[in-house]
Parts: structure tokens; C-alpha cells; sequence
């Protein structure tokens, strides 16, 4: 995770509370409590890459985004029922806060006309409702500087906003503790993967979701999707404002999709592209980090300022997203260089109508400046902007030298070679891509120029490797992992993830070794989890 690595020492309001081997939980007295009722389980929600429309869709235009195998990871394990408490461990973020539950303005949304059941459609918040919380928002992080306490604030507010709709005053005492692989800010959906996660913890506990089991029907999968979906909507409208819901759409159901809100008392059109293609992508990561909500209201008050001219760049962005869908979508559909080119040029047009909306940042602009001088593709801003990442629609007729030097450029340093981390062995990835699950590797590493890379680095700038159009929304329930051995097919053994396991791993590495939903590595063979008692996800 890019910001605040927890450590060991990391614990609730000195609360270290942990579920043991025994199946039972203890206090910081090291006193065994009662039972919890139910076991510790385990959600995991993607991010997503916007590939074209970003900005124009919180606007009723359509956008093109896709989930990325980079996800967010949400522990909930229950204390003995006498502790009443329930508490958010965001080491992420530096937030550890603990609520009385009874604490809690019940009350207040469970009032007439207030009360909402889990498959109500949820399109604002309720002023009323975000004024009761205000109380038991206002105290926390008290001597946190003020960015971080809004940050911690928003993340808090998402939560309790669906505690106290999803829940009741007896719901159980729990911990949730969060760690994510997803840079914060960057425009990859940090915040709809924790809204996923969020919501479908809660759905989980209050015992409104059916599966996911694989035998499932595709429907029934569907439905599930959709109603973790509008609950993470919820969350995404308290952590940033006006969401256009593309992102919380994608991390919930997975895979890609073509998004459309026109009319934000109704659910969206969403039409999920299941044969998404294997796009060559790089993504570059500027560190700049700033928030979607400001990003948003820039956008927001161009269209005050200059209603014509706002509307006619983001009708062209909805074009481009346009014309991108009906070249994705063709029968005769081939990722040939023509058709590359074609898309690599929609996104540079969109990148730039993007800069005319005054969302994009200088340290943008360098990185498109360093790409496009070695001419390896076409980039983009992706997400909200104002920093965050960049696309690069990799050209396969590039002709430069990947592992030499770049117009005369020098050679890269050791260190810049580290620079681009693939992850996934290019046997393993397209066993996966032949399966249709993961279909496309972003930077193949040998597309980057080193001299590039090298420079990238020097600058600041972080080059990542993920894949797009994965799985959703995930379940781990019990919170314990079967390894499943890929060449001989059996599992081999358990692994129970307890709080203080899940706080101590350390780094994306360390997360994805402990916990992720894909494959990992061991002495160089694939290590796949997600076989019987792992990972399952609704699939459709
Ligand atoms: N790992 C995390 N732990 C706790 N809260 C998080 C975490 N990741 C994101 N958040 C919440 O989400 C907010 C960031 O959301 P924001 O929408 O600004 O960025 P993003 O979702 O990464 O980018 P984009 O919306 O452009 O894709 C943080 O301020 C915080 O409230
Ligand atoms: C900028 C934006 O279009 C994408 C953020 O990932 C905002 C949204 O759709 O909610």
C-alpha cells in the first residue's frame, strides 16, 4: 500500500483483540472471551482503470472503465457479544477508531420514512441522517493534521452511513480491519473498492446475499452484484460527493464495462464487455496525489462558468467513448496495429479534451511529454486527474529498443530496471488468459524501454503492472485460505488470516502472498488460492 505500511504494533485504541487458533477470541488481558457468534470471513474488491469518458460520465455521458487485479482486502472478526463495540483498524489511512454501538443515532435511521431495508435503491444521502452522524464523526483523529482527518472522516462517515442503514442496535461487535494494494488518490477507485468492500461485509452480516457458490446462476450472480453495488454507491456519495457510480460498478461486478447514469434517480446502464480485449497498457503512477471530489467540482464549475463550451467537450469525450465501444464491440474485432492505433488515438483526443477540463496536472503532462518522445503509445490521464496515473495505449509497431538506449538517452541504473515489476510469468498468464479471467497483461516488460523506465523513476514516477478485467467482489468465509498446488491440483493445507497475520504482512507482496485472491508465487511456482474453502466470487 502506497501510504502508512502498518506494523505489528498497530492496535485499536489499545484494543489488540485478535481471533486465535482455537476459534475463539481474547482480550487484551489475554482472558478468553465467549464464542463469537460467527467466524472471521474476508471480502476483496478491485480497482479499476477508466480507459475513456472519465469527468464527462458524472455528467450523463458514457464511459469505458476496467477492474485491475490491484484490490482492497476487508477483515471482520467478532469480539464477545458483552463488549458492545465496533471498531474501523484503516492502518492505510492511520485511522483506529472504536463507537459504543449503542452509542450509535439509531434512532434517527430507523425513523419513519428513514428506515431503509438492503434492496432499496439509495440514489442520495439524507441530509437528516449525515447531521446524526456529525457527533460521532466530529471526535475522531482528534490531533490529526486537518487533510488527514477529512480523509479519515469521509472513510468513517462511509462506513457508519451503512452500519446504521444495514445493521441494527444488537448487531454484533466486530473489528474491521482494511489493507489495500491500491494506491490512495491515484485514480485507480481506491474508494469504490473499500465502498465494495464495505458494503458487501455488511450485506454478508446481515445475511441478505445469497453465495457466491460456483454453481450459481448467472442471474442469481447478477442480483447479488447489484445489490452490493447500490450500497456501495452509498458509500462512494459519502467519501466523495457526486460519483457517477462507474467506479463502485466495476469493482463490484469485475470485468469491464460501457456506463451510462443519465437520469440519477434510476440505476444506471451498464453493459458489462465480457470479451474485453487484451489492450497493451502501461500504467504510470504520477504520486501526485489530490481528491476526486475536488477534481469533480472543477468540472462542476467549468459547466457554471461556460455551459456551451463544457457541453460541447464533453459531448466529444462522449463520442470518443462512443466510437471506442462500437470498435470493441465489432464482430470482426481484431487488436491489430490499425485498430491499436485507432484506439491509442482516441485516448490521446481524450486526454486532451480532459486537459481542456482543467482536470489534468503539470506533473501529467511531464510523464505524457517523456512517453510520447519515445513514441511507444498513446496516454491518457485515467480517473479523476489532478495527478494520480496515466494509460499508455502501447503502439505494436513501435520500433525503438526496449532494453537499449533511447535516443541516445543513457543506460538504466540497476535500480530503474526494478522499476517495472511484473508479477505474472508469461506461461501463467496466458494459461489464465486462454481461460478468459484475466485476458490482458498491462506492460509487458519488454514494450518499456529501459532508458525510459530510468527515467520515469528519476522523476518520481511508479510504473505498475497489473491485469485488467478480473473478478469482482470476492468472499473468503471462512477467514482461512486452502493453498491449492497448481501442478498437482490438491490442496495443501490450511491457513487461518487473523487480524495481527493480516496487519503484519508487509507491502502489496506480502498482502497478495497472505491474502490475494489470484495467483502468488513460491520458489517460482504458481501458488493458486481460490480452490475449496477460498476465495469465491459471483461470476456471471
Ligand atoms: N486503503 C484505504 N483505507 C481507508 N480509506 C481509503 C483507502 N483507500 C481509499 N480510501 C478512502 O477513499 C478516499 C480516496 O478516494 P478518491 O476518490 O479521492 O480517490 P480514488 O478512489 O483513489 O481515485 P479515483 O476516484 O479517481 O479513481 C480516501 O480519502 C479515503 O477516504
Ligand atoms: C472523475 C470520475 O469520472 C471518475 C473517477 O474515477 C468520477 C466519477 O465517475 O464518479
Amino acid at each position: 500500500m502506497a501510504q502508512g505500511k502498518a506494523t505489528a504494533t498497530f492496535n485499536i485504541d489499545g484494543l489488540t483483540s485478535s481471533h486465535h487458533d482455537d476459534g475463539r477470541t481474547r482480550s487484551p488481558l489475554g482472558r478468553k472471551d465467549s464464542s463469537p457468534l460467527m467466524p472471521p470471513f474476508m471480502v476483496s474488491a478491485p480497482g479499476k482503470v477508466i480507459v475513456y469518458g472519465e469527468h464527462a460520465v458524472v455528467h450523463g455521458k458514457a464511459a469505458i472503465a476496467a477492474s485491475i487485479s490491484l484490490r482492497s482486502y476487508l477483515l471482520v472478526h467478532f469480539l464477545s457479544k458483552s463488549r458492545r463495540t465496533v471498531s474501523l483498524l484503516f492502518p492505510d489511512i492511520g485511522l483506529s477508531h472504536t463507537w459504543d454501538i449503542p452509542a450509535l443515532p439509531w434512532s434517527a435511521f430507523s425513523a419513519p420514512g428513514k428506515k431503509k431495508t438492503y434492496y432499496d435503491l439509495v440514489t442520495e444521502l439524507d441530509p437528516d441522517l449525515l447531521e446524526a452522524l456529525e457527533p460521532h464523526i466530529d471526535n475522531i483523529s482528534p490531533n490529526a493534521p486537518p487533510a488527514t482527518r477529512k480523509i479519515h472522516q469521509s472513510s468513517a462517515t462511509a462506513f457508519l452511513y451503512l452500519f446504521l442503514s444495514l445493521g441494527t442496535s444488537s448487531s454484533p461487535p466486530c473489528v474491521y480491519t482494511l489493507r489495500s494494494t491500491i494506491p490512495i488518490g491515484a485514480g485507480l477507485g481506491s474508494s469504490a473498492s473499500i465502498a465494495v468492500c464495505l458494503s458487501s461485509s455488511l450485506l454478508v452480516q446481515c445475511r441478505a446475499l445469497a453465495g457466491p457458490h460456483p454453481d450459481q446462476p448467472a442471474a442469481e450472480s447478477e442480483l447479488n452484484i447489484e445489490r452490493i453495488n447500490r450500497w456501495a454507491f452509498v458509500a462512494e456519495m459519502c467519501i466523495h460527493g457526486n460519483p457517477s457510480g462507474v467506479d463502485n460498478t466495476v469493482s463490484s461486478g469485475g470485468k469491464a464495462v460501457l456506463f451510462q447514469r443519465r437520469d440519477y434517480s434510476k440505476p444506471p446502464l451498464v453493459k458489462r464487455l465480457n470479451t474485453f480485449p487484451e489492450l497493451p497498457l502501461l500504467l504510470v503512477n504520477t504520486r501526485q496525489s489530490r481528491s476526486t471530489a475536488t477534481e469533480v467540482a472543477k468540472v462542476a464549475n467549468l459547466r457554471k462558468s461556460f455551459p456551451t463550451i463544457a457541453e460541447s467537450v464533453l459531448s466529444a469525450i462522449d463520442n470518443i467513448t462512443e466510437s471506442a465501444h462500437t470498435l470493441l464491440t465489432s464482430d470482426d474485432f481484431d487488436a491489430d496495429s490499425t485498430t491499436l492505433k485507432t484506439l491509442g488515438e482516441l485516448a490521446a483526443i481524450n486526454h486532451g479534451l480532459l486537459v481542456a477540463l482543467g482536470v489534468s496536472h503539470p506533473k501529467l503532462e511531464r510523464l505524457r511529454a517523456l512517453i510520447d518522445h519515445t513514441g511507444i503509445g498513446w496516454t491518457k490521464l485515467t480517473g479523476a486527474g489532478g495527478g494520480g496515473c496515466a494509460i499508455t495505449i502501447l503502439n505494436p509497431e513501435w520500433k525503438g529498443k526496449p532494453d537499449g538506449g533511447v535516443n541516445g538517452v543513457k543506460k538504466p541504473s540497476p535500480k530503474a530496471r526494478t522499476l517495472v515489476r511484473n508479477g505474472t510469468d508469461s506461461e501463467g498468464s496466458s494459461e489464465k488468459r486462454k481461460s478468459g479471467l484475466e485476458p490482458a497483461l498491462i506492460a509487458p516488460k519488454a514494450l518499456i524501454p529501459a532508458s525510459l523506465s530510468n527515467q520515469l523513476q528519476e522523476e518520481g514516477f511508479e510504473v505498475f503492472t497489473t491485469t485488467l478485467a478480473g473478478d469482482g467482489v470476492g468472499v473468503l468465509w471462512p477467514a482461512v485460505l486452502h493453498n491449492v498446488n497448481s501442478i498437482t491440483n490438491r490442496e495443501e493445507g490450511g491457513e487461518e488470516i487473523d487480524q495481527e497475520k493480516f496487519l503484519t504482512a508487509v507491502g502489496t507482496e506480502g498482502i497478495e502472498k497472505l491474502v490475494g485472491v489470484s495467483n502468488t508465487f513460491e520458489e517460482g511456482h504458481p501458488r493458486h488460492r481460490g480452490g475449496v474453502g477460498g476465495w469465491k466470487f459471483w461470476r456471471y
